[in-house]
């Protein structure tokens, strides 16, 4: 892909010829972005910073620089990505290693720290020196909860002079919506119409489909609950297939199967449960394995939003915060999901998403999952199609900017 944009003597150039091939949103003028992503832990923050950022230049024509201070994280996301350069260009985004030596760099017009990352001294002084004040902003992580729309867009007044406001994405009217891309939806329902599509993209990753079997992808934590789940998975009348990325839930796999060590490629069979090891692959085609599945077990942030885009049931293992705080965010998702559901079906799936979180009794929360199966099922595309119907995160957050730019 073209370089989109290229940095010549501190600032942004894009070329005239990549310009013309850009499709704008009307009314949207370029402007230059820089995303700080400090990666705490895990693929969350570099996944969705990565993500929003392609976006960015992909959809609304901005020249975006992405900071980020463990490239080795970003390269799996991307395997195209060099883990060790300073400096690259991947899909119109500038990649920049962002090193504790800063380099003298002129800051864009709008500055996105991640998660509440803290910017380097200079930088946040070289933007208090700017004439036109760049426009500063801190994404935050998503969550249901009430308080979330109150808090969408606030200004806070920073020591240097600056003003910061925090960008909340979120489910609901008022919040900065969710990272969706263009066409997503029907790109995904074509493929899942498709069903040679979905073979041959399988049989690419070396899987070799069984027609009878419920197709489930595993992304999670170490989770306890793991065992009961697969010993139901074993036991049940209907066999199923699981795919797993290698991960943290590999060894508690492993353990389960009395191996010593997993990697991609291996297969296992116990009972009516196929089990097999998949590669972590790029974002993409993880979105294309999500969109294969008839259930995706996936965590964090960035997976637990595309598997809602995949249009099919899932379950949630959310990012364990300290003093169980995540527990208010895991009930506000799921009182917000169940508002359509029967009370069935509700409890049912309530019931095995905190099951999967507490790390016990996911055997009997399954079966109960598998006897509100065909609810489940619509429910997720319909919950997929309102969702949908709603602004996307990145072209909300174009549209909030350009109003004070
Ligand atoms: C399994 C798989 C995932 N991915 C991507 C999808 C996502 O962009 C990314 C995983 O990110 P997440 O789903 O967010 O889960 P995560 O657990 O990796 O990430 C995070 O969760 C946040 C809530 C925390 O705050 C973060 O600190 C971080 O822990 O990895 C691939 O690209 N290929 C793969 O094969």
């Amino acid at each position: 892909m073209l370089p989109l944009a290229r940095l010549h003597g501190g600032h942004f150039v894009c070329a005239p010829h990549v310009l013309g091939k850009l499709r704008f949103s009307s009314g949207i003028r370029i402007v230059k972005w820089d995303i700080f992503c400090n990666v705490v832990d895990n693929f969350g923050d570099i996944g969705v910073t990565w993500r929003l950022a392609r976006q960015l230049v992909a959809e609304h024509g901005q020249a975006v620089r992405l900071w980020v201070d463990e490239p080795a994280v970003f390269a799996p996301l991307c395997p195209r990505a060099d883990p060790e350069a300073e400096s690259q260009y991947q899909q119109g985004v500038e990649i920049r290693h962002w090193r504790k030596d800063w380099p003298a760099v002129e800051p864009a017009d709008v500055v996105i720290e991640a998660f509440a990352c803290q910017l380097p001294e200079p930088y946040l002084a070289a933007m208090a020196a700017r004439a036109d004040k760049p426009y500063w902003l801190n994404l935050e992580y998503l969550s249901a909860e009430d308080w979330v729309a109150g808090c969408h867009g606030l200004p806070s007044l920073q020591p240097n002079g600056l003003q910061k406001a925090f960008y909340f994405p979120g489910f609901v009217e008022g919040t900065g919506g969710l990272l969706r891309e263009d066409a997503l939806a029907e790109r995904r329902q074509l493929f899942q119409a498709d069903p040679e599509a979905r073979r041959a993209f399988l049989e690419e990753l070396g899987v070799e489909l069984d027609a009878a079997a419920l197709l489930i992808s595993l992304f999670a934590y170490e989770n306890a609950a793991l065992a009961g789940w697969l010993d139901a998975l074993a036991t049940g009348e209907r066999p199923v297939q699981l795919l797993v990325p290698v991960g943290r839930v590999l060894a508690d796999l492993a353990n389960w199967l009395g191996e010593e060590k997993l990697s991609a490629g291996e297969c296992f069979r116990r009972g009516s449960l196929a089990i097999q090891i998949l590669p972590f692959v790029s974002q993409d085609d993880y979105d294309r394995i999500l969109w294969c599945c008839d259930f995706n077990a996936v965590r964090g942030e960035d997976s637990f939003v595309r598997a809602q885009w995949a249009g099919r049931p899932l379950l949630w293992h959310i990012y364990q915060q300290e003093e169980g705080a995540h527990w208010d965010k895991l009930e506000a998702f799921l009182a917000l999901y169940c508002r359509d559901l029967s009370p069935s079906a509700a409890a049912a799936l309530t019931e095995g998403w905190r099951a999967w979180n507490r790390g016990e009794g996911m055997g009997t929360a399954w079966n109960a999952l598998l006897a509100q199966w065909p609810e489940l099922v619509l429910h997720a595309e319909r919950w997929c199609r309102e969702q949908v119907a709603r602004t996307d995160l990145a072209a909300g957050l174009v549209q909030f900017c350009t109003k004070r730019l």
